[in-house]
């Protein structure tokens, strides 16, 4: 048992030491909150269904992840004691931007609350510049009045704990979530775009952008989590976020629907030669992925690749101009937007990566 436990904290230090050029997202939270679901969903696409069968986790586990910045999402087991002397929770909090706690709604939470007081405490110590974030999350399974009633009676209780420690001008940031619904990734923006330094010159840049282009919202979006890294400072209101996010959806199954096959020579279309195919790929390869379409209401929607992964995607109102103007205008200041990012990007001197989608497709 005790190499055991041992083997753990190596494992825990290892981690932590690998993740301090990252971002740390820390995941803690009682057994069976949903953590293990929220990473698999949020940054590895499983369906919240296939969720169910998700074993419990004994081990902490990280994750990497790369959108504008590198992040590190490091899950710790509710079961495992880490105030213990054993465990070296010195490093790892301090090293940690953002500790990401999950309650259960579903569940009885008062212990889940005290085992929060205690962490809060702990991380805070040693590292005041933590920002402490607490899902209410599975809310999807109560009314709208018990979640209301849920979500004042865990914010109160959270408050009282704060105020006993001491702690009372602690700011901490509440979400309700849930895998089944945008939720989570709406809560997961707002905390991953609070570790970003240059968060303010980005939604300026959006700023700039809306207000010369007839775009009535604008989202960076991660292309892989959904998450969204800026927007513009007006409001999000949820179902434009879940609009502009299944249209990331719809424009990568299209893409991937259309692609040019991987291995050129298992092409059956004899017409084609090699050196064509090869020539079209190249130049397909060389471009970006951009989706533009109209909806009923008018409101054009439009999809661009940025990078590093990342792709703008606004909503325009035209207002009364043709598409066709409010688009090329569009394209115009989009171009100076994605020049501006990979300024932005070449200055904060993290080596950039290769983008996974490089292919344009026009799909009207
Ligand atoms: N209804 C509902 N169920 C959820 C949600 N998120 C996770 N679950 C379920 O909660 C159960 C536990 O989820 P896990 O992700 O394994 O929980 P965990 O916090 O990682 O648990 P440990 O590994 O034991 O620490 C699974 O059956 C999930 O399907 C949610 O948003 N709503």
């Amino acid at each position: 048992m005790e190499g055991h436990v041992s083997h753990i904290v190596n494992n825990v230090k290892t981690n932590a030491l690998e993740s301090d050029s990252k971002a740390m997202i820390l995941l803690m939270g009682l057994r069976r909150g949903g953590k293990s679901s929220i990473c698999k969903v949020v940054f590895h696409n499983m369906q919240p269904l296939d969720t169910l069968y998700l074993e419990s986790t004994s081990n902490p586990t990280v994750e990497h992840y790369s959108t504008l910045i590198d992040l590190a999402v490091m899950e710790l087991p509710g079961q495992l004691n880490y105030f213990e002397p054993s465990y070296d929770s010195e490093h790892l909090f301090k090293s940690v931007g953002a500790l990401v706690y999950v309650i259960d709604a579903q569940d009885e939470y008062m212990s889940a609350i005290a085992n929060l007081a205690v962490i809060m405490e702990y991380a805070y110590k040693v590292n005041p510049s933590i920002n402490i974030e607490v899902l209410i999350h599975k809310v999807d399974g109560l009314s709208e009045e018990f979640k209301i009633d849920a979500q004042r009676d865990i914010m109160q209780r959270t408050g009282e704990e704060l105020l006993e420690l001491g702690m009372d001008g602690v700011q901490v940031s509440f979400y309700l979530t849930s895998i089944f619904d945008h939720s989570i990734y709406e809560a997961f923006s707002r905390i991953v775009q609070k570790l970003i330094p240059e968060l303010s010159f980005l939604e300026n840049m959006l700023d700039n952008l809306t207000e010369h282009s007839k775009i009535e919202k604008a989202f960076l979006f991660d292309i892989n989590s959904k998450i969204y890294v800026s927007t513009d400072s007006n409001p999000v209101d949820i179902q434009t976020y879940e609009l502009c996010a299944e249209f990331v959806d719809l424009t990568i199954d299209l893409y991937d629907l259309y692609k040019i096959p991987k291995n050129l020579n298992a092409t059956s279309d004899m017409s084609i030669t090699d050196s064509k195919l090869k020539e079209q790929r190249s130049a397909v390869e060389s471009s970006e992925l951009k989706n533009i379409s109209q909806l009923e209401n008018g409101v054009i929607i439009y999809f661009r690749e940025m990078i590093r992964g990342l792709a703008l995607v606004a909503l325009i109102r035209s207002n009364g101009t043709d598409m066709e103007s409010c688009i090329t205008v569009a394209d115009y200041n989009v171009d100076i937007y994605k020049q501006g990012l990979k300024e932005i990007w070449a200055k904060s001197k993290v080596p950039p990566i290769a983008s996974h989608i490089s292919v344009k497709q026009n799909i009207e």
